[in-house]
């Protein structure tokens, strides 16, 4: 089988067409392994769709399914946009969470996300006080002046109790750093499309930002997150690293 990688700002991705639904959950753990497979933070499934350009199956390392990723819905938009699956420098495709519409120019990709649901703004841990978002999928948002440091224990504690994607964000002026520790990864990634985006729509709530601003991931790159006509969208580059014919 023939498929492709990509990386998102570090969120790294294995992409193939298919042609219909099926339980992929052993292959994903399979291909995602680092060490036994291709390596990967997650696989995305692109399959035929009548309404939309395509629809996807999206899971995680760990083999679980997940309704969206917001990386990956910029890679597979540039996958599918070279491909010839979309048209026009735009993609729409059909995911767990929703419709995705996707802007491709280059190699940078805008993705508008769904509408999210602002399901708690009062948990208290540790005396610290998280939101709970789904951006397309569950996020916990923490703001904190410095995230130099991040617990990972903790975040693995806060991962289970609340079966979401744990982030902790700090604001500097016009831009905000983000570090993200990922369900169905079980560690931090280098980036997170979806907590990206949902540590930018508790701080525009909170009122704290501007209609755009600056975002960088643990990886270090530079992407944007705005709230334009109603819709949070986010944008950044995305890097096709290689094409492989898979033997396991
Ligand atoms: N990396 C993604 C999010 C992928 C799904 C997540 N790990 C979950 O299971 O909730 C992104 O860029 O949004």
């Amino acid at each position: 089988m023939t498929v492709t990688k990509y990386s998102a700002n570090g969120n790294d991705f294995i992409i193939f067409i298919a042609q219909g639904h099926e339980d992929r959950s052993e292959l994903a753990k399979k291909l995602c392994h680092r060490q036994n497979g291709v390596g990967a933070d997650g696989m995305v499934v692109v399959l035929p769709h009548k309404e939309y350009d395509f629809e996807w199956e999206f899971y995680n390392s760990d083999g679980s399914e997940a309704n969206m990723c917001g990386n990956a819905s910029r890679a597979v938009a540039h996958f599918a946009h070279e491909k010839g699956i979309s048209k026009d420098g735009k993609a729409e495709f059909l995911t767990g969470a929703g419709v995705i519409r996707a802007t491709i120019n280059g190699l940078y990709v805008v993705s508008d996300m769904v509408e999210p649901d602002i399901q708690r703004d009062d948990i208290d841990e540790n005396g610290e006080r998280w939101w709970l978002i789904d951006s397309g999928v569950p996020h916990l948002v923490a703001i904190r002046e410095n995230i130099d440091n991040f617990d990972l224990a903790e975040a693995r504690r806060l991962r289970e109790k609340y079966d979401a994607n744990i982030n902790i964000c700090r604001l500097d002026g016009d831009t905000l750093y983000v570090r993200t520790y990922e369900r169905g990864v079980e560690d931090e990634t280098l980036a997170c499309g979806t907590g990206m985006v949902a540590c930018y729509i508790r701080l525009h709530k909170e009122g704290k930002v501007p209609d755009q601003i600056k975002v960088h991931p643990k990886s270090g790159d530079e992407l944007y997150v705005s709230y334009e006509e109603g819709v949070y969208r986010f944008g950044g580059k995305v890097t096709k690293t290689f094409i492989a014919e898979t033997l396991i």
